[in-house]
């Protein structure tokens, strides 16, 4: 029986969306905490959000090269389920925290993808993303879909530019156990389209 493919909203700035996203049927949200983001929470703003949140969805929080200081503050305030590591952290950075991560790999054209997520194999998978210089996520941009390897070893996460229009698509191409969007379900950086958000999540369990 084949597996369905798990959806991760990403960028959650407002409860309401949190809460549609839930009755929408998506496995888990993103909060997205790197400050230079617009869509980035604080942790009061987290606070509220993950209270609409049941059971049964990971809320997921997202980190750009924070210290780990920083990370265990967040942690400490927020129940987070899952840490997404979006920046250039090592695999031992990721691991101190004894916690569900799961590692950011932008994809640079020529890149070495093993090579890379072989350092990252104590994660619990490995989001592909678009590269973008100077813009660590969220591009809104997709990338060569050719250049991922048959098999990464680890859970792939599909992220980068997609949308209830390519979804589809990206599925039947790479068949990652979960895929990932921001941009793709938005009206504007950080508030999302329920209506896009709906048409992603069906477009998903119609492959
Ligand atoms: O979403 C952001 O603004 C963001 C900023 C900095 C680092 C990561 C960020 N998002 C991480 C995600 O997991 C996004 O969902 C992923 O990059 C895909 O974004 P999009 O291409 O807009 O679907």
């Amino acid at each position: 029986m084949k597996p369905r493919t798990r959806i991760k909203i990403c960028g959650i700035t407002q409860p309401g969306d949190a809460a549609f996203a839930v009755a929408a049927g998506v496995d888990a949200i993103g909060l997205v905490f790197y400050p230079k983001s617009p869509r980035a929470v604080s942790i009061a703003q987290a606070q509220v959000i993950v209270s609409k949140v049941p059971g049964f969805v990971t809320v997921t929080g997202l980190f750009v090269d924070a210290s780990a200081e920083c990370v265990w503050q967040h942690l400490e305030a927020i129940p987070l389920g899952l840490l997404q590591f979006h920046g250039n952290e090592s695999a031992e950075f990721c691991e101190q925290f004894k916690r569900p991560y799961i590692k950011a790999v932008r994809v640079q054209p020529g890149m070495d993808i093993n090579a890379v997520i072989g350092q990252y194999k104590t994660a619990c998978g490995i989001l592909l993303d678009s590269y973008q210089p100077g813009v660590p996520g969220g591009t809104g941009t997709c990338f060569d879909w050719q250049a991922i390897p048959n098999d990464l070893g680890q859970p792939l996460i599909m992220a980068g530019g997609l949308t209830p229009e390519n979804v589809r698509q990206a599925i039947q191409t790479l068949h990652p156990f979960a895929v990932d969007v921001s941009g793709g379900v938005e009206i504007s950086k950080g508030v999302k389209d329920h209506q896009k958000i709906l048409a992603f999540v069906r477009e998903v369990a119609s492959v």
